[in-house]
């Protein structure tokens, strides 16, 4: 695990007010969100695994040559998962990790291929999330909701299964939202899903894919064109396209950007060359997201102090990017406006309460 926790420099005042910002994720995965707590849980359950259950042998694991060893390591965490109770156990530590974090809410992407195929029946899956999911409403008061997504490398076979699952009256669950497509991008063209993500969208679900994170910016124009991207999985190559970034701000697309993901899975080099600055010039609608934060040594508060760093932000600019998540979101009107107010109301209490600069 690289540790870029210590990376982001930023005043320890700010810090401390990113931690208690009350946020919105939109781009978090549910296996790669499993802390080391949760890996041991299920490791001491499965002892046949190769995941090491030990912290730090744990962290170099999690450190990746590139996104092809990434995807491989990610897929030996998914074989740790093997009962509904693993998969219930799962979410509801997640949904814990995320409300420490002050996340009131976040579409966490799903991959129910990955569970299905691995033997997990299709009705104890969505009954374990979804038990899951109402229990940690209940009581953490994080509010869930899914992401379905098809992990592009294992084919179309999977498409057509996460079709269905997400558009099966008798199975889809009540927090489902959108539909996704992960995994890598090289030799996985986005058109070839165009079929699936048309079936997910009449049943009235939102288009979210990942574009941009491993290949350059036609990936992107196809998420748009062809799956009728309303937000973009990374986008990081959008940058090398004035016209993409013109469509982009023109038509609201907003990126859900994981800076410490990028370096994690050498994506981009370093944090520096990261395009988040381009993407706020060019008028874009930036969210910031942590998408597997344990197996990339972070988690959303770092990723703002990250953000912060890059883009020179003070409280009001951090509080700006935690409300640009929150208008982003699949969430009803009336739950954007709670927590922007929360968030508006933990900033004018902050900031009263801040000594005076002379
Ligand atoms: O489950 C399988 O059997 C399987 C077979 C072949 C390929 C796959 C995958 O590609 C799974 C990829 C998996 O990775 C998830 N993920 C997590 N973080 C990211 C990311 O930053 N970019 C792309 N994908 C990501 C994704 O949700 C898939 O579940 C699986
Ligand atoms: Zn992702």
């Amino acid at each position: 695990m690289t540790d870029h926790l210590v990376e982001p420099r930023v005043p320890r005042d700010l810090s401390t007010f990113i931690a208690g910002l009350p946020k919105a994720e939109l781009h978090v995965h549910h296996v790669g969100s499993a802390s080391p707590r949760i890996v041991s849980e299920l490791a001491a359950r499965h002892p046949d695994s190769k995941v090491p259950s030990d912290p730090e042998a744990l962290a170099e694991y999690f450190t990746f040559t590139d996104f092809a060893h990434f995807v491989d390591v990610y897929l030996s965490v998914v074989d740790l998962i093997r009962t509904p109770e693993d998969v219930r156990l799962l979410t509801y530590e997640v949904a814990r990790d995320l409300a420490r974090r002050q996340v009131r809410y976040a579409e966490l992407t799903v991959t129910p291929f990955s569970s299905t195929r691995r033997g997990i029946d299709e009705r104890a899956f969505m009954d374990a999330i979804e038990d899951a999911r109402k229990a940690a409403e209940a009581e953490f008061g994080t509010v869930l909701r899914w992401c379905f997504d098809i992990p592009g490398e294992a084919g179309l076979e999977s498409a057509e299964e996460t079709v269905r699952l997400a558009t099966d009256d008798r199975l889809r669950p009540e927090g489902l939202v959108s539909f996704g497509l992960g995994g890598p991008e090289i030799g996985v063209p986005r058109p070839q899903f165009k079929p699936y993500f048309d079936r997910a969208l009449a049943a009235g679900l939102h288009s979210v894919p990942h574009a941009g994170e491993t290949t350059g910016p036609q990936t992107v124009w196809d998420a748009l064109h062809e799956l009728r991207a309303e937000r973009i999985g990374h986008g990081t190559s959008a940058a090398q396209d004035p016209k993409l970034l013109a469509y982009l701000a023109e038509h609201r697309i907003p990126l859900e950007v994981c800076p410490t993901s990028n370096i994690a899975t050498r994506a981009v080099r370093t944090l520096d060359e990261h395009p988040l600055k381009e993407f706020v010039r060019a008028g874009l609608l930036v969210t910031i997201n942590s998408d597997d934060p344990p197996m990339f040594g972070t988690d959303l508060n770092n990723e703002y102090a990250v953000a912060a760093r890059l883009l020179g932000l003070d409280e009001r600019g951090i509080a700006e990017l935690a409300k640009n998540a929150v208008h982003a979101s699949f969430l009803d009107e009336a739950g954007k406006a709670r927590i922007v107010e929360e968030i508006d109301a933990y900033t004018a209490q902050w900031l009263a309460a801040a000594p005076q600069t002379p």
